[in-house]
């Protein structure tokens, strides 16, 4: 057991030698990597490995101990059984990564992964805020002391009913990106949050409103299913939201990436990978297919073969002037983080008040 509670063996972990830089490159059993757009929660494991990445495209979240990891996995489980007829729920699974039931290193089977839909995957230089959402980050259940831990954290969850947890931006002119975590978060008041969540949208040139307005329009659409049910409550649990922050993909057609879970088809371009397991699996594609499976290669592994910018590879590879695609398909808006989810008969008002100010929030700075 790690210091954070989480579960994880050592012997799940093999160090596959130096890379050019001089750093060991971990790959976990089964060629899993750790996840490189993990932007808050726990880390686990030795070097604290947070969140891996399978290389089949889908991220791997280690069980936490008991209850909150088996609470996640039965949660999940609950929403996306394969005989739920529960109308609420089914409408819920549009708002979650898509859950592929759980997942066991082959030699270590007591360690236990819930497998999900990466949720950055189909994006070439994804921008990612984790928001925790409500004015409570603690369970009917928890001690005082754990009460006390949580709301001191963040006194104004209560006033603002959301907390800015982590978030990676990508700047245009530096081709690089920025990242905040949740300190920065915390240090932010009612007068500033807003100026929190502009960061988010800023490229170091310009606001990104397209991407505020969609990623409003998807907010809302949880936020009518949370005014439309009673039966769970959620605590803790946040929204992953997601934009792309390439110039040069936005607006046209482009494919998607093979459904994860599943293997991939030859010549199907795949997106935004750290693994390079997983970029070995398409590497015969790489010749004659897509160019967008080349460009992606080199942003995945997050340490380009050559030294030129992104634009350069993406110019060198024929990408230049594509576009690759529609901007609905340009923002993602998921809830994860289900460890502390409770059934109930009442509207989750807590949840409901910090999505409403989130909201009112990106549709002032739109007004701006
Ligand atoms: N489905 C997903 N797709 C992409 N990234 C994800 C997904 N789920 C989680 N992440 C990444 O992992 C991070 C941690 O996830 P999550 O909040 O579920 O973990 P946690 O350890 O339970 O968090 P906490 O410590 O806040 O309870 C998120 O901030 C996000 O960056
Ligand atoms: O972000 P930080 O500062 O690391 O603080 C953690 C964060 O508040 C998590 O939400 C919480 O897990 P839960 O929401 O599951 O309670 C965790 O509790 P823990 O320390 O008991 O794991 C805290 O340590």
């Amino acid at each position: 057991m790690s210091a954070d509670g989480q579960i994880m063996d050592s012997s799940s972990l093999e160090k596959l030698g130096n890379n050019k830089n001089g750093s060991v490159k971990q790959v976990l059993l089964d060629g899993c990597v750790p996840f490189s757009h993990q932007v808050a929660g726990h880390k686990c494991g030795i070097n604290n490995t947070g969140v891996l990445q399978h290389p089949d495209g889908t991220i791997l979240k280690q069980l936490q101990a008991p209850p909150r990891g088996p609470r996640e996995m039965n949660f999940y489980k609950q929403v996306f059984a394969k005989d739920c007829t529960d109308t609420r729920l089914l409408e819920l699974q549009q708002y979650l990564p898509k859950f592929y039931g759980t997942w066991a290193p082959r030699e270590s089977s007591h360690e236990l992964f819930l497998k999900l839909e990466d949720v950055t995957r189909r994006f070439l230089r994804p921008c990612i805020m984790d928001v925790k959402i409500g004015r409570r980050s603690y369970d009917p259940f928890a001690s005082p002391e754990k009460r006390e831990e949580q709301i001191s954290k963040y006194p104004l969850m209560e006033e603002i009913g959301f907390l800015l947890l982590g978030m990676r931006v990508y700047q245009i002119d530096s081709d690089s990106y920025i990242t905040h975590d949740q300190l920065y978060g915390r240090s932010l008041g009612k007068d500033t949050v807003k100026n929190g969540l502009t960061k988010f949208f800023h490229n170091g040139r310009e606001l990104q409103r397209y991407a505020v307005s969609l990623i409003i329009s998807k907010i809302r659409s949880i936020l009518h299913w949370f005014e439309s049910q009673t039966k769970l409550h959620f605590y803790a649990s946040s929204l992953l939201l997601v934009y792309e922050g390439s110039p040069h993909i936005i607006n046209g057609s482009r494919h998607k990436p093979a459904d994860p879970g599943t293997k991939h088809q030859q010549g199907e371009p795949q997106s935004n990978s750290n693994n390079p397991h997983e970029a070995l699996s398409f590497q015969s594609s790489l010749t004659h297919s897509h160019p967008y499976c080349h460009n992606v290669q080199h942003e995945r592994n997050g340490n380009r073969k050559r030294g030129g910018s992104v634009e350069e590879e993406d110019e060198e590879i024929g990408m230049g002037d594509k576009k690759q695609f529609g901007q609905e398909e340009a923002v993602e808006v998921k809830m994860i983080d289900f460890a502390h989810v409770f059934p109930s008969d009442c509207p989750d008002e807590s949840y409901i008040y910090g999505l409403r100010n989130l909201l009112s929030t990106l549709e002032q700075m739109l007004k701006d």
